[in-house]
Formats: C-alpha cells, sequence, structure tokens
C-alpha cells in the first residue's frame, strides 16, 4: 500500500462526494433547475390545409399548415411552453429579388401569427426577421450585381417586415439576419407606429454556422443558396470578443432579449454575454444540434431523453435564461413525467 507522508488536500475533513451520495443532498445543493418556462418550441409553418410534412433531416421535427400549427399551439400552452417561434416555408413562387412577399400583410407568417393570437392569447409568439425565405437567392437580404448583401437596403425591407408582424400581433419580432443597425431602424418603426410594447429579440451573436444545413433543408433556402454562404455578414466562428459588440450594439439600440446562435458550440459566448451584461439571454440549440442528437439516439447509440436533458442544463449553467430548441415539447412532456 501506497504511504502518504502528507495529507492529500483537505481530505478526509473536507469529502465532496458526502453531498453527492444521496438523492435529497444532490437535490439540496444542485444550482440549475430546467423548467418548461425555460423553453421557445420553433416550428416551420406550410401553405394549405391539414398539411404535414415531415422534414427528412429532422425526423420528428414537421412543417405544419396554419390549422395545424394551432394545434401545437394549443399544445404548447397545455405543455407550459411560454413561447413558440414561427419560421415560414414559402413557395418558390412567392420568392423574389426584392423579397417583397416578407412584408405582405396577408403573407403566411402573418396569417399563422394572427391565427395563433386569436386561438391561443396567452402564448407568446416570436417571428422571424428576416429575408432569406423570401429571395430567390437564398441570401438574408438583397444584393448588389456582384452577388454582395446590401446592408442598408436590406435594413428597409426588414423594418416593414417587422411592422407587417407587430401589426399581426406578435409579442417579439427577432431580427435573425445581422445586418447592422437594423435593432435602432426597427425599434424607431415600432415606437413610431404605436407599437410600444413589442419587443425585440436580437439575434446579436449568429455564427456562419454549418450546423444550420437542416434548416435549410426545411424552409427550403438550402437549394436557392447553392454553393453560397453568409460569411459577409454572420460572425467567423473564430471570435468572442466580437460577440460584446455585436451584443452592446443591439443592446444600446433598443433590443429587449439577445440570442446567441448556435447552442452547444457556443456556450463561451453564452457565459460571456451573461456575465458582461445581465440581459435576457437566449439560446438557440439549432438543427443540426437537433439532427446530431435525433440521429444518434435513433442508432441506440445514446440516451436520447438523459442526453437531451443534459444538453438543456447545460444550456441553463452557461447562462442561459431561455433555449429556443425543437426539443421543447419532447422536454416539457419529459418534466411533467
Ligand atoms: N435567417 C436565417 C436562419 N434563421 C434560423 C436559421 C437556422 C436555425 C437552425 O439551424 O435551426 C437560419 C439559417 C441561416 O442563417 O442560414
Ligand atoms: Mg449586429
Amino acid at each position: 500500500m501506497i504511504q502518504f507522508d502528507t495529507p492529500r488536500g483537505a481530505y478526509p475533513v473536507t469529502r465532496m462526494r458526502r453531498m453527492r451520495r444521496d438523492d435529497f443532498s444532490r437535490r439540496l445543493m444542485r444550482e440549475t433547475v430546467l423548467t418548461p418556462d425555460d423553453l421557445i418550441w420553433p416550428i416551420f409553418v406550410l401553405e394549405g390545409k391539414g398539411q404535414r410534412e415531415a422534414v427528412p433531416s429532422m425526423p420528428g421535427v414537421e412543417r405544419l399548415s396554419i390549422d395545424l400549427l394551432v394545434e401545437a399551439a394549443r399544445e404548447a400552452q397545455r405543455l407550459g411552453i411560454p413561447a413558440m417561434a414561427l419560421f415560414p416555408v414559402i413557395p418558390m413562387e412567392a420568392k423574389s429579388l426584392d423579397a417583397r412577399e416578407a412584408y405582405n400583410p396577408d403573407g403566411l407568417a402573418q396569417r399563422a401569427v394572427r391565427a395563433i393570437k386569436n386561438a391561443v392569447p396567452e402564448l407568446g409568439i416570436i417571428t422571424d426577421v428576416a429575408l432569406d425565405p423570401f429571395t430567390t437567392h437564398g441570401q438574408d437580404g438583397l444584393i448588389d450585381d456582384a452577388g454582395y448583401v446590401l446592408n442598408d437596403e436590406t435594413v428597409d425591407v426588414l423594418v416593414r417586415q417587422a411592422i407587417s408582424h407587430a401589426e399581426a400581433g406578435a409579442d417579439i419580432v427577432a431580427p435573425s439576419d445581422m445586418m447592422d443597425g437594423r435593432i435602432g431602424a426597427i425599434r424607431a418603426a415600432l415606437e413610431a407606429a404605436g407599437h410600444i410594447h413589442t419587443r425585440i429579440l436580437a439575434y446579436s451573436a449568429k455564427y456562419a454556422s454549418s450546423y444550420y444545413g437542416p434548416f435549410r433543408d426545411a424552409v427550403g433556402s438550402a437549394a436557392n443558396l447553392g454553393s453560397g454562404n453568409k460569411y459577409t455578414y454572420q460572425m467567423d466562428p473564430a471570435n468572442a470578443e466580437e460577440s460584446i459588440h455585436e451584443v452592446a450594439l443591439d443592446l444600446a439600440e433598443g433590443a429587449d432579449m439577445v440570442m446567441i446562435k448556435p447552442g452547444m458550440p457556443y456556450l463561451d459566448i453564452v457565459r460571456r454575454v451573461k456575465d458582461q451584461f445581465g440581459v435576457p439571454t437566449c439560446v438557440y440549440h439549432v438543427s443540426g444540434e437537433y439532427a446530431m442528437l435525433k440521429a444518434a439516439s435513433q442508432n441506440g447509440w445514446l440516451n436520447e431523453k438523459a442526453v437531451v436533458l443534459e444538453a438543456m442544463i447545460s444550456m441553463k449553467r452557461a447562462g442561459a435564461d431561455a433555449i429556443l430548441t425543437y426539443y421543447a415539447p419532447y422536454v416539457a412532456r419529459w418534466l411533467a413525467e
């Protein structure tokens, strides 16, 4: 037997395992809790009636027509999920170079908002403010002859889109495009139009991530984007300090909440932002993260419930106040068991 002539640290006065021994003491010292209040449920919305389409790269996620979306909203309410985020799937014939369908008062997103607010008024509705579902090229903005995404011209369209969402009854508008100055422009327009209660969830630190692939399949922008990329507006995954600069600007321009995206590979950013600003901080557990966990679970390689709940608690532990995740209804059901 090895003989130690000096005490090994603080042992045995301090035995870290004492508190871990029993369930009651583990519960007493648990630092982070997860509840359905932490969840935002993203849903893809389709034209038509009674339409339900699977997303091949996201097993378990479906695109729903508005009538079925309203059923899902009732389910969210029953499960105690505070809010839903809507992502419209726009038919090719409604896409254009100027993305004018984005601010059509009778567009798919605007009709979806009205239908849900009519049926389930207490459920928070978040709309995506970005042009990629509406452009023929799949970029989040208007482009010049060289294909460069124009900032200020795009912001003008985003403002019209955000106002049309607020007029339809959206509680939160969420610009996910990464143009400069759009938060300030949208805030000013909302105030001027009397929408002083409409919250802005700013995608402040949105990275140019390859984890968005399944989402682009789901909304059908992958084919339009082709071999294009979003490097001239979304952030470089190598950067962290820049996220602080981005968040500071969006808060100064009037954001109520900020979003870090993607989720698990970017938890260092979540922690930095939360520590630095102490504002409502959301994290987007994106489509590729969903696809990875789902695929491994379907193969029997991971225990789905265990790994998903671990992913959720990790995002909260990093400082997230709310988690936007395709797993939201699963998580709410597991928490209710
Ligand atoms: N405005 C685009 C948008 N909004 C949400 C996502 C991705 C979300 C996900 O992967 O779940 C994207 C993709 C992109 O930037 O190309
Ligand atoms: Mg910015």
